[in-house]
Order: structure tokens, then C-alpha cells, then sequence
């Protein structure tokens, strides 16, 4: 169980989250919902503790994460595979690499490069990284350059690289929010796939509702910082989602898209 008790987040006179509180049970599909700035990446990365909260708790297990140091920490954001936005692939190795990478917080001691570490990562390792993308469909692909694979293929990469963490929660920050639709399905598909066979949690920022209700058991709706809704998708009405944002779904996904309009656009044509 992971519990934000009254979690805030301050950047000088910003208010970025403000008074969220929240009880996620181990292997929930929960979809982060809100225009551009509402507060959605700050809410996810405090729970891995990139962003530091300005007040409140949180704890995983009964354990007060906002405390943890040093290598407790490390072993936390272990157990907290991240998905970002842009990938986050070093695009001039090859695939299989940016997959092994994820190990890396497994083995103590000094790493060396990431060029001459693949040698280092034990067999067993490494068929470990191939499983993690064949089961993805990307397995012909392990000795590619990762600046050769799509957008959405490189975000399967990420996702095949946080499952070497062996993670127990996924925080997935706007996935496929650079992607085209066709591209986007397939990375929704890949964590609703390790949700489902691995049981393990994710929480996932997404601008779009109908992805949320696809894909998702809970949503959580943000606005100004503050969390105006959570629960089942089917109770963000549109008169709910009327009051929270004063705008119709059709006009809330579009405000959205346009958003990350130039993002998209620049993903759509690298394809
Ligand atoms: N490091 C930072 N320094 C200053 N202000 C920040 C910082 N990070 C976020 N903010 C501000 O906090 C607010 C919430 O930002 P956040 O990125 O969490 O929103 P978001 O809902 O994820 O938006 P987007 O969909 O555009 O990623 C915004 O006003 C943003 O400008």
C-alpha cells in the first residue's frame, strides 16, 4: 500500500500540489488526469522523492519514505521504476544496454562506463533484458542503436529497462504523451500488461480521460495542484469534469493535445 498523507509542493510562489492525500493498494491501474501544469509530474515525482514535498508524508508499506537516506533511498527509487515523457534512453548504445542498465542499482561497487559494462552484466542478466523485450516485441531489435527505434518503441525500451529494477510500482510521467495514437496504444498496452502479470502498481500521468478510462480502474483528477476527483472512471461525468475544469471532454482532451502539440508533431514525423 502506498499512502501520500496531506503531500504539498511549493516552488517559491508556485503552489505546484497542494494538500493531496491518497491510499493506492499494491497493484492498481491509476490514472493522473489535468491540463498542463496542474501539479501531475510534481505529484509523481515526490513519490520517488526526485522532487522533495515541501509538507506532508509518504509511506509504502507502513515504511515513511519522505524519511529515507543514503542508500535506502536508492534501494526506494529501486523499487520505483520512473517512465518519463522522453524516454530517457542513452540513444547511442544499443537496446539490449538500455535495458541492462536498469540492473545497474542491483550491484554494488563502482560501474565503470555503460560501453564496457555490457561485458560485466552476467548471463543470466542478460537473458533477463532479452525476455523484458521480446515480450514487448522487441527483441529483433536488442542490437539496435536506440536513436534507430520509434518513439514508441524506445518508451517499451524504458519500460523493459524499469522491469530490470524488478520494481514494485511504476510511476509512468506523461508516457505517451510524445507519441502518435498508434504508438501510444502500444506503450498503454505495455503497462497495463506488467500491471496485470506482475501485479505491479502504476500510476500514471495522461492528459487524456478516454485513455484514463481505457486503461485505468481509478483516476485521480488535478487541477491548480489540488486533487478535485478520485474514483472509477465512470464517475467523472461530464458535469464533474464541467466543474472541475469548466470545459466539456471534447474541449478538456483538446487543450490537452495542444498542449504537447509540438512535442507530438516532432515524434509523429521521427516515426
Ligand atoms: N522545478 C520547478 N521549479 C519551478 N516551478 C516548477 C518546477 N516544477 C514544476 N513547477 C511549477 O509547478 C506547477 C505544476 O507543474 P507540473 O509539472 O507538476 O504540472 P503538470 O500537470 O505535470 O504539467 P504538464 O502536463 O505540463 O507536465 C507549474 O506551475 C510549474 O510551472
Amino acid at each position: 500500500m502506498l499512502e501520500l498523507q496531506n503531500i504539498s509542493r511549493r516552488f517559491g510562489a508556485t503552489q505546484a500540489v497542494s494538500g493531496v492525500s491518497l491510499k493506492v493498494p499494491a497493484g492498481q491501474m491509476v490514472g493522473v488526469i489535468g491540463r498542463s501544469g496542474a501539479g501531475k509530474s510534481t505529484l509523481l515525482r515526490m513519490i520517488n522523492r526526485l522532487t522533495e514535498p515541501s509538507e506532508g508524508r509518504i509511506l509504502h508499506d507502513g515504511v515513511d519514505v519522505t524519511a529515507l537516506r543514503g542508500q535506502s533511498l536508492r534501494d526506494w527509487r529501486t523499487r520505483c521504476g520512473m517512465i518519463f515523457q522522453q524516454f530517457n534512453l542513452v540513444q547511442r548504445l544499443d537496446v539490449l544496454t538500455n535495458v541492462l542498465v536498469g540492473r545497474l542499482n542491483h550491484r554494488p561497487g563502482p560501474l565503470g562506463t555503460l560501453a564496457s559494462l555490457f561485458k560485466s552484466f552476467p548471463a543470466e542478466e542478460r537473458a533477463m533484458a532479452l525476455m523484458a523485450l521480446d515480450r514487448f516485441d522487441l527483441a529483433d531489435q536488442a542490437l539496435q542503436r536506440a536513436d534507430t527505434l520509434s518513439g514508441g518503441q524506445q518508451q517499451r525500451v524504458a519500460i523493459a529497462r524499469a522491469l530490470m529494477q524488478e520494481p514494485r510500482i511504476i510511476l509512468a510521467d506523461e508516457p505517451i504523451a510524445s507519441l502518435d495514437p498508434r504508438n501510444a496504444r502500444t506503450v498503454m498496452d505495455a503497462l497495463r500488461d506488467v500491471n496485470r502479470r506482475d501485479g505491479i502498481t502504476v500510476l500514471c500521468n495522461l492528459h487524456h480521460l478516454d485513455t484514463a478510462r481505457e486503461y485505468c480502474t481509478r483516476v485521480i483528477a488535478m487541477q491548480g495542484g489540488r486533487m478535485m476527483f478520485d474514483g472509477p472512471p465512470e464517475g467523472l461525468t461530464a458535469a464533474r469534469l464541467r466543474e472541475i475544469y469548466g470545459v466539456s471532454e471534447a474541449e478538456f482532451n483538446e487543450q490537452s493535445a495542444m498542449a504537447h502539440a509540438p512535442r507530438a508533431a516532432a515524434e509523429a514525423s521521427a516515426a
